[in-house]
């Protein structure tokens, strides 16, 4: 039998005495090890109940929760299971089953003793089980309309504070828009407990000491990793520049260099790496490493001697930028008054939401961990019920959760039986967005917990893959990857996994095409490309599973066309936005209409309906005859004006008074109930669901749910707000699809598998980062227990403000390439990437988008990119061009493409 080469690892792995966290590649079997860890542990407790499993979703519980109960059937049998790899799970599972004899659990018919559950079950029972213990003193429940309790909470805060002068200043920052202070304050709001505990008595004095300490930590952490004699090399060429500029004439230089050079101080090594990061970018970004601004005057030596520092160090560009935007100086008075306003303003608006969680006794996700935090800290007995705990997706855990589980370790002592048992792949860390923090599982990998022993177990061999795509995988991510881990920057380096699966085909493959015009975005060709590609895997291997795997959903639509051009019709989950749809147009053209908003072109869209259906030459009479008119009147009361005068067709103006009439009369039935039902009731009245198309009642219940969220009366309170809770709606999946064809979101790939996995749009740009009006960042070392926090409300350099930007774009730069692995290792089989590129790119021979995929690994794949032959003769004659008129600065990574 052949056996894993980690196999000690994995038999550590399930031993019921000892904690440890077990860092596991991609497809070295997380579940099956955790599974089998439950087991073995069930075999050797007391309780089935005092073993945890925690898991991070709703799907990943049930799974696991099915898989063990799958197991424990599987124990009840004397027949070995033929799969190698599954006797060892049986024989754990037999053990497990005389135990639950021998106790008498019956825990297969009573499967609600299998505790495993979300991080936010978990929590909501440690306060639910702990009324004496918890704030309220009663049972709380989950909310669910959190968006709308956010906003409640700040505009309640805001329309009645005292504090005129601190809200008149900040709505000014909104151009004195009090609907949009308002929503920038709630944008805040669920994200609060990242940064709550820095607002607390805010004293600009306070925070720029904790300023002080976190960036000397970042710096020195940096420092620590270059070395005495690095140090020193960069001392003196700073020592160097600063004297030049010191004895130049002060023209040459502009006032930001020499107000930056003006920090030179001999001693002071961590200003000395902020200056020395300033140098390296300040040269031409496009050839980092080369071509200093001459007035810098970097002699020869001083230029080998950065050039050596550099190689030496390996520090990347983005390192640079990021150490190099580190500010050197207290925040500006302008920027402190702003920072002040908006801690204040958040700060009131929190006291606000947690008066309604108080009062309603319903609380978000955030409120319920911190109250469990506080339940599991007042007293041992809240959590003496648990003797193991189980973590699944480790590297997903926020700042809070590490908090709670450290929480719940702080009552344990190292002589007690009771164990955990964290599993996680750092290299699959995807949830920035949900404040997921590396920085803490790397800590905890290199410092372990203070009252466990806890050792790390790494697994290495990959059960899912083929050879071939593992060792492309290997090859490509260990460069790709930080070449060291980095708790500040939540940076981990790459693990080289071992194929169990020794098959070895044409796996991987890279294919470029030229786009039509300038349209790289919605790249026509590449979409066929795809979708033959697809049509060909059906055919040729037809018992197989093929998935695209899109980074934004704004590329489905192509694709989408392609494969039903071609009868294919996929699965697929949160792909189309509900108000791209006609039908969802129309009904938002009525809500506008009904609620009387003045809105002409909207209006003219809801006559185009099929549900009211007036035809071209009426509808430029109607909408001729409503610019003529006053602008004070509604359009309801224009349009009554002068429909009797109208010269259009008899069957317009049935059709027309038919929506006046059906408006009006529903208004005085429904009008004073609420909008949503109004609205319903008039769309019903005028057939509207008999248009409804391809939309299910599901979609139909969320579009009229989320007006529910923004009515006030008989009208919409809020356009924008309802605009954005629109465009967070997507269609439900098409039930009779083809199950071998999906489409998902690189994220929501993760922990999946599939036969064929193609990830098409590789060139495109990674989103902006969002527009909330503070900016700060976490620091996961515990010693560091401050939030960098800086107010983000006007588009001024400011150097707080770009240095927190920075530090986290740089996150999610390292996030975006995790994101590449996470979508390459969901194949078993083969692995096809696309990517387009316009002849203006090729022209401009400006190098990928950094934030694209393409950018992120361009160094890594570019020896595997096929071109097709209309890429490659463009490509010739841009080159031949090139050579003639000597300007011989084409962008390497063509030339090498072309050499292919
Ligand atoms: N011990 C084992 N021997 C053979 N095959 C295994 C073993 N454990 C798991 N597998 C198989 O390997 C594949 C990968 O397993 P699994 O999905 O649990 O990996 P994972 O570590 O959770 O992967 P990822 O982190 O990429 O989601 C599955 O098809 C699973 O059935």
């Amino acid at each position: 039998m052949k056996v894993p080469k980690d196999i000690e690892a994995r038999r550590k792995s399930i031993n019921p005495n000892k904690s440890m966290l077990i860092v596991a590649d991609a497809g070295c079997g997380k579940t099956e090890q955790m599974a089998r860890r439950y087991l073995s542990l069930l075999a050797n407790r007391e309780r089935p109940e005092g073993i945890v499993a925690i898991t991070f979703t709703k799907k990943a519980a049930s799974e696991m929760k099915e898989r063990i109960h799958k197991y424990l059937k599987m124990g009840t049998s004397e027949t070995k299971p033929s799969e190698n790899h599954l006797i060892e799970t049986w024989e754990l599972a037999k053990s497990a089953i005389a135990a639950d004899y021998e106790n008498s659990w019956g825990i297969i018919n009573n499967p609600q003793k299998i505790k495993i559950q979300t991080i936010d079950s978990f929590c909501i029972d440690l306060v639910n089980n702990n009324i004496l213990l918890n704030s309220y003193g009663c049972q709380i429940s989950a909310l669910e309309d959190t968006d709308k309790k956010y906003l409640n909470a700040a505009k309640e805060y805001i329309e009645k504070c005292e504090d005129i002068e601190t809200i008149s200043e900040f709505v000014a920052m909104f151009d004195n828009n009090t609907k949009k202070a308002i929503r920038k304050i709630s944008e805040l709001l669920p994200k609060r407990e990242q940064f709550k505990k820095q607002l607390e008595d805010i004293d600009l004095n306070t925070l720029q000491e904790n300023y002080k300490t976190a960036l000397q930590y970042e710096l020195k952490e940096f420092a620590n990793s270059l070395g005495e004699q690095i140090i020193n090399d960069i001392k003196h060429v700073i020592r160097d520049i600063f004297e030049s500029i010191e004895n130049a004439a002060k023209t040459t230089y502009t006032s930001k260099e020499v107000h930056l050079f003006s920090k030179y101080n001999e001693n002071k090594t961590t200003t000395n790496l902020v200056l020395f990061c300033n140098i390296i970018i300040s040269a031409d970004r496009k050839s980092f490493r080369k071509n200093y601004p001459s007035k810098l005057q970097i002699n020869k030596h001083n230029a080998s001697l950065i050039d050596a520092i550099l190689c030496e160090t390996e520090l990347t560009l983005n390192d640079a930028i990021r150490i190099g935007s580190i500010p050197l100086e207290k925040m500006s008075k302008k920027t402190s008054r702003e920072l002040e306003i908006i801690t204040k303003v958040t700060s009131g608006a929190i006291k606000e939401l947690e008066k309604t969680f108080k009062e309603s006794l319903e609380l978000d996700f955030n409120e319920i961990t911190l109250e469990a935090i506080k339940v599991v800290q007042s007293d041992a007995i809240a959590t003496s019920h648990i003797t193991d705990l189980l973590i699944d997706e480790f590297q997903d855990t926020s700042a809070s959760h590490h908090n709670l589980i450290k929480s719940i370790l702080s009552w344990w002592n190292k002589d007690e039986n009771k164990t955990l048992c964290a599993v996680g792949d750092p290299k699959q860390s995807l949830y920035l967005f949900r404040a997921a923090s590396l920085g803490h599982f790397i800590n905890v990998q290199q410092n372990g917990y203070e009252n466990i022993d806890i050792e790390t177990l790494r697994l290495s061999v990959n059960f899912r893959s083929y050879k071939s795509v593992i060792d492309w995988v290997n090859n490509v991510f260990i460069t790709a990857f930080p070449k060291n881990d980095n708790i500040s920057q939540g940076a981990v380096k790459h693990s080289i996994s071992e194929s169990f699966n020794t098959k070895e085909i044409d796996s991987v493959s890279i294919t470029s095409t030229l786009c039509e015009g300038d349209k790289v975005k919605n790249n026509k060709k590449e979409a066929i490309l795809v979708a033959d590609k697809v049509e060909q895997l059906l055919k040729d291997v037809p018992q197989e599973t093929v998935s695209i795997l899109i980074r934004a959903r704004s590329f489905v639509k192509e694709i989408d066309t392609e494969l039903k051009k071609r009868k294919i019709f996929y699965s697929g989950v949160d792909l189309v936005k509900l108000n791209e749809k006609q039908t969802i147009i129309d009904l938002i053209n009525l809500t506008k209409f009904i609620a009387e908003k003045q809105d002409l072109i909207s209006f003219t869209g809801l006559l185009r309906a099929p549900f009211i259906g007036i035809r071209q030459k009426d509808l430029h009479l109607i909408i001729g005859s409503l610019t003529d008119m006053t602008q004070n009147a509604s359009i309801t009361e224009r349009i009554c004006d002068s429909i009797d005068t109208l010269e259009i067709s008899s069957d317009a103006r049935k059709r027309l008074n038919k929506l006046l009439n059906i408006v009006n009369k529903s208004k005085r039935t429904y009008g004073s109930i609420k909008f949503s039902y109004y609205l319903e009731h008039v769309w019903h009245e005028l057939d509207g669901d008999q248009f409804a198309g391809e939309l299910q009642e599901a979609d139909l219940r969320a579009f009229f749910k989320t007006i529910s969220t923004c009515e006030d009366g008989n009208t919409i309170s809020d356009w924008e707000l309802l605009e954005t809770n629109l465009d967070k709606l997507y269609m439900q999946p098409d039930a009779n699809a083809d199950q071998r064809v999906q489409i998902m979101t690189l994220h929501k790939s993760k922990g999946a598998e599939m036969d064929n996995v193609i990830i098409p749009g590789f060139h495109k740009p990674g989103s902006k980062s969002d527009s909330l009006i503070l900016k700060w960042i976490d620091h996961p070392d515990p010693k560091i227990d401050s939030v960098l926090i800086a107010p983000n409300v006007n588009s001024d350099f400011e150097s707080y403000k770009t240095h927190i930007s920075t530090s986290n774009r740089n996150k999610e730069i390292l996030e975006m390439v995790r994101l590449i692995y996470v979508g390459a290792t969901r194949a078993k089989k083969r692995l096809c990437i696309y990517f387009s590129l316009t002849e203006e790119i090729i022209k401009l021979m400006s190098k990928p988008t950094s934030t694209s995929m393409l950018g992120l690994i361009q160094n890594e794949i570019h020896s595997d990119i096929k071109i097709d032959s209309e890429t490659e003769t463009y490509l010739n004659e841009i080159i031949k061009s090139n050579e003639s008129n000597e300007k011989s600065d084409v962008n390497l990574w063509r030339y090498e493409l072309n050499e292919h």
